[in-house]
C-alpha cells in the first residue's frame, strides 16, 4: 500500500509554476527521503501533503483516500514537523504535551511514553524556553508523535542540530521505523545522513520528480547517493 500518493499534483504561486504534475508514491513502512536543491519545491510539496496549501491541479491521497475530501480523519493519522514548532515557552515539555493531549483526547500516560521515546523524560519538567535547539526539536517530534500516528512527515528535521543531535535524531527515526512500524517521509539536505537511514527516495528538481524508487536503485549507476543526486540536479 502507498501511504502517500500524489496524482498529477501541480501548484503555482501567482503565475509561477512551482510543482509540475507530481506523481509521488510513498510505500508503507519506508523511510522515504525527499531530496532537492534549495527552491526545488520540497516544502511546497510537504505543505500540500498536509493540506496547508491547495493544489491548482491534481490530488493528494493519504492511506488510499483523497485528502481534500477526508481532511480531519486523514490528518489525525499524520504527525508533522515543519518549520519551527511553536510551544508555550513558560511551560514545561510535559505541560505543553498535556495541552495537546487534552485537545486530542489522549490519555496522560501517553505523555510520559512520548517524552521517553524522544529522550526528554528527565528534562520533561523544565521550562521549554530554556531548552536547547536540539531539545526543542525533540519536543517538536514528541508533539508530532503524541497520538501515535502511523505516518510522520518531517521537513528538514535536522535543521539547527549539532552532530550529537543529528546522531540522536537518526537513532530515533530508526527506532520509530523498526520498532514502531512508522512510515517516515522526510526532506533533508544532509545526504550522508539520509544515506544511513532511508529505504526509498525521490529527487525533485525545478518542481519535477527526476527519480523515485529504492535507494539501491538510485545509486545503482553512480555508486553513491551524492553522485546520483548531483547527476539529477545539475
Ligand atoms: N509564499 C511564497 N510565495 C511565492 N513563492 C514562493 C513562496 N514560497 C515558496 N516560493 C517559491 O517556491 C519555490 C519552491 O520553494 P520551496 O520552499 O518549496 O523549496 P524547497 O525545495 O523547500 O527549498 P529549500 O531547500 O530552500 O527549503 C521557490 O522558488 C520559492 O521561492
Amino acid at each position: 500500500m502507498n501511504v502517500i500518493e500524489t496524482k498529477n499534483l501541480s501548484f503555482g504561486y501567482k503565475k509561477e509554476n512551482i510543482l509540475r504534475t507530481l506523481n509521488l508514491k510513498i510505500p508503507e513502512n519506508s523511510i522515504f527521503g525527499f531530496l532537492g536543491i534549495n527552491g526545488a519545491g520540497k516544502s511546497t510539496t510537504i505543505r500540500l501533503l498536509l493540506g496547508l496549501l491547495s493544489a491548482q491541479k491534481g490530488s493528494v491521497f493519504l492511506f488510499g483516500k483523497e485528502l481534500s475530501k477526508n481532511k480531519p480523519e486523514l490528518l489525525h493519522k499524520v504527525g508533522a514537523l515543519i518549520d519551527h514548532s511553536t510551544f508555550y515557552p513558560h511551560l514545561s515539555a510535559h505541560n505543553n504535551l498535556k495541552i495537546l493531549a487534552v485537545l486530542l483526547g489522549i490519555s496522560n500516560s501517553r505523555i510520559e511514553q512520548t517524552l521517553e521515546l524522544v529522550g526528554l523524560s528527565t528534562e520533561g519538567d523544565k521550562r521549554v524556553g530554556n531548552y536547547s535547539v536540539g531539545m526543542k526539536q525533540r519536543l517538536g517530534l514528541a508533539m508530532a508523535l503524541i497520538n501515535d500516528p502511523p505516518l510522520l512527515i518531517l521537513d528538514e528535521p535536522a535543521n539547527g542540530l549539532d552532530p550529537l543531535g543529528i546522531i540522536e535524531l537518526r537513532n530515533l527515526l530508526i527506532t520509530l521505523h523498526k520498532d514502531h512500524g512508522k512510515t517516515i517521509f522526510l526532506s533533508s539536505h544532509l545526504l550522508d545522513e539520509l544515506d544511513k537511514i532511508i529505504t526509498n527516495v525521490a529527487v525533485i528538481h525545478k518542481g519535477e520528480i527526476q527519480f523515485q524508487g529504492t535507494k539501491e536503485k538510485l545509486i545503482e549507476q553512480s555508486g553513491n547517493l551524492e553522485k546520483s543526486f548531483l547527476t539529477l540536479t545539475t
